[in-house]
């Protein structure tokens, strides 16, 4: 089964990982401590290593997602690692961070809607989708949702191949996958390796997993390995000599032993036989660049070269400058064979070539100082960029809000307007209405309707405020995570969360509206409309600052305190509670979104609805010319002077400046890491 991707048209690009002395500190701890190898393209390098040895601590390195406390040199293909490459690279985290509620293949369409390039057909791009879900053998479970704790979903590993299948989609030169196997019964771990072996050699593609245990299967399967033990290299090179290494430093695999295993074993257990591994492994990245120029014992076959170099040279037609080292050696290499032309024997003759070691292990070095140029610290150089398409976003910005308004859409409906919420909505609304029923429009009664008015402008504030709260540390997640690896630009997102889930957040207080207005006593179809836009406007802006303070705050339970705060001042200075607020305390009403809706609500309905009739004695003034309380009384009597369309302009300006606010809280403050 092949994987029949669209990018055969490009140009064939690799990618050859190198880094080299990767030091990571965390309060004077050294989680890694000079560690370094390198990766080729269709190779599989796995970084294996006991719990806590620090194997996704040098992937968040290798990523660039860890730069604090983090020094080396990593290059791609000769060059620092820079934004360009980054873009290259996907990250395959342990977790899996997705919308629960929307099904595998609707999350790899959108993915594919949004990663795969603007010009290629809807068509092609669904072909693809197809494509990566049989490949990875998801095609039974493709209409599964991912579910979550409380609504099962996908498997463990179907969302494990999931991530796989959104990060293949960007066509990705170098792919590090962070225990890709983990939690997998031994079957599906091995057909997930399979799938990545055939990607690497199929597309020439680079990939780095970090692994616990793996079976000897699995272990066949790996071309390269480097084993970690507290945060130091205890080996680094191929897999297939590796009994002969450890048994030329006297660690002796036993037959029928699994070598991952053992090897594990021994290092933990055996703290003589860790020593022995430390100091060899010291010289184990020279003896990998060796092993590369040179092969085994100084030999190699002149075809193997010719392979192993061909591979990035063959790739890079139009810029074989792209693999510095490849060049290097192969330079070298025939150098070196020219000069010692009279030194090689009939075994030249036969393709067998024997040449100088400390020739070669210069070259190398020397290669390897032109790899990584500069030092990872210092990595803010903007090199040449071959290609300036790698750096903008895959599709344009009016195709990211639409695909990502659909998207939010689908995934907030199931949220927004779940059972739960219906039922609130009928129950309350009927609850209300039951409560205010028929509420004879007498100054007797003044007080209880507007308790009604305040009663719902503060309970849709609150839905509204704590449901964008809910729900935003999940979407963090996605979002940084789809950020991160360039997926659209933040400013498409936000836009198409407003207007995506602008349907949903008016949908429940228009129907609690109706039910609970009309049980009132809605006096006509205008004032509903009315009272309903002024009630949607409240709501919209609570749901922003909600937005605002989600966004704001990492940790939920101070989001939860902050957003509890706000909206009881919020109550307390809406002007229903009380209206004896001491002077020196009464500006903050003009904070209160409440304050504003409340007063909107009181004059749509005093003066559209039908007249407030007098009691005997009144306390209006008015009452004593008129059977009716003009509304400017009624609203002058609790201190509002404040227009119709100045309390809504003011109601607009909170809605722009918690967007706002938001959105440069996330631009700014929350970016994640590229
Ligand atoms: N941000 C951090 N703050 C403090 N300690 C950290 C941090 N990141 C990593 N560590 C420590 O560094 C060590 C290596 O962590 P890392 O997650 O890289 O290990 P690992 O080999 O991937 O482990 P596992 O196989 O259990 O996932 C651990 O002891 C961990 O506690």
């Amino acid at each position: 089964m092949t994987l029949n991707m669209p990018f055969h048209s490009e140009p064939h690009r690799t990618l050859y990982l190198s880094f080299q002395n990767i030091t990571v500190l965390h309060n004077d701890r050294k989680i890694l401590d000079n560690v370094s190898g390198a990766a080729c393209p269709g190779e599989i390098l796995a970084v294996m290593g006991p719990s806590g040895s620090g194997k996704t601590t040098l992937l968040d390195s290798l990523s660039c997602q860890r730069k604090m406390g983090t020094v080396g040199r990593i290059c791609v293909n000769g060059e620092p690692l820079s934004k360009k490459w980054r873009r290259k690279i996907c990250y395959v985290l342990q977790d899996e961070i997705f919308f629960p509620s929307l099904t595998l293949r609707e999350t790899v369409t959108y993915a594919a809607l949004l990663r795969l390039p603007e010009k290629m057909p809807k068509i092609e791009k669904i072909a693809v989708v197809d494509s990566i879900i049989e490949s990875l053998e998801l095609t039974s479970c493709q209409h599964t949702k991912f579910g979550d704790y409380m609504n099962r979903g996908l498997s463990g590993g179907e969302k494990r191949r999931a991530n796989i299948a959104c990060e293949l989609l960007t066509n990705p030169l170098l792919m590090l996958l962070d225990e890709p196997t983990s939690g997998l019964d031994s079957h599906a771990a091995i057909s997930l390796m399979k799938i990545l072996k055939r990607y690497a050699i199929q597309e020439q593609k680079t990939v780095v997993i970090t692994v616990h245990q793996p079976s000897s299967e699995m272990f066949r399967m790996f071309d390269k390995l480097l084993l970690l033990y507290n945060g130091c290299t205890a080996y680094f090179g191929g897999v297939n000599n590796i009994c002969e290494y450890f048994q030329d430093i006297g660690v002796v695999i036993k037959p029928h032993y699994n070598p991952a295993e053992f090897v594990l074993e021994q290092i933990k257990s055996n703290p003589d036989t860790r020593e022995k591994l430390f100091v060899a492994a010291k010289e184990s990245y020279s003896n990998f660049l060796n092993q590369n120029c040179l092969g085994t014992n100084g030999i190699i076959e002149a075809n193997e070269i010719e392979r192993f170099c061909s591979k990035a040279m063959a790739s890079n037609e139009e810029k074989h400058q792209d693999n510095v080292l490849i060049n290097h050696i192969i330079h070298n290499y025939y150098n070196d064979v020219h000069m010692s032309g009279n030194r090689l024997g009939s075994e030249s003759k036969e393709s067998r070539l024997n040449f100088n070691l400390e020739s070669c292990q210069r070259s190398c070095e020397e290669a390897t100082q032109q790899l990584c140029p500069s030092e990872l610290q210092s990595d803010t150089s903007t090199l040449p960029i071959d290609n300036p398409d790698w750096l903008d976003y895959p599709t344009q910005f009016h195709t990211q809000f639409r695909v990502l308004s659909n998207r939010n859409f689908k995934e907030a409906k199931a949220r927004m307007l779940s059972k739960l919420n219906w039922f609130q909505t009928i129950g309350l609304s009927l609850m209300t209405g039951a409560i205010w029923y028929d509420i004879p429009r007498t100054e007797e009664y003044l007080h209880d309707l507007q308790g009604w008015m305040f009663f719902s402008q503060t309970y849709w504030m609150l839905f509204a405020l704590f449901g964008a709260l809910n729900s935003f540390p999940s979407e963090r997640e996605v979002i940084n995570k789809e950020r991160r690896s360039g997926s659209y630009r933040l400013s498409a997102y936000y836009l198409a969360k407003m207007f995506g889930e602008l349907p949903l957040v008016v949908t429940l207080p228009t129907v609690y509206l109706l039910i609970s207005y009309s049980l009132l006593g809605c006096s006509s179809l205008k004032l509903f409309l009315l009272m309903l836009v002024f009630l949607l406007l409240n709501t919209v802006v609570a749901q922003s600052v909600g937005f605002f303070i989600g966004a704001c705050c990492m940790d939920m339970n101070v989001s939860i305190t902050l957003s509890a705060l706000y909206t009881l001042a919020t109550q307390l200075f809406g002007g229903f509670l009380s209206t004896r607020i001491p002077e020196f305390l009464s500006w903050i009403r003009y904070t209160s979104m409440i304050h504003y809706a409340y007063q909107n609500m009181q004059i749509l309905e005093f003066r559209e609805g039908a007249p407030i009739v007098c009691k005997q004695p009144s306390s209006y003034e008015a009452c004593a010319n008129s059977d009716t309380i003009p509304y400017e009384d009624i609203l002058r009597s609790q201190n509002y002077t404040t227009p119709l369309w100045l309390n809504t302009l003011v109601l607009v300006s909170f809605l722009v400046l918690f967007r706002g606010l938001g959105y440069t809280v996330l631009r700014y403050f929350r970016c994640p890491r590229t």
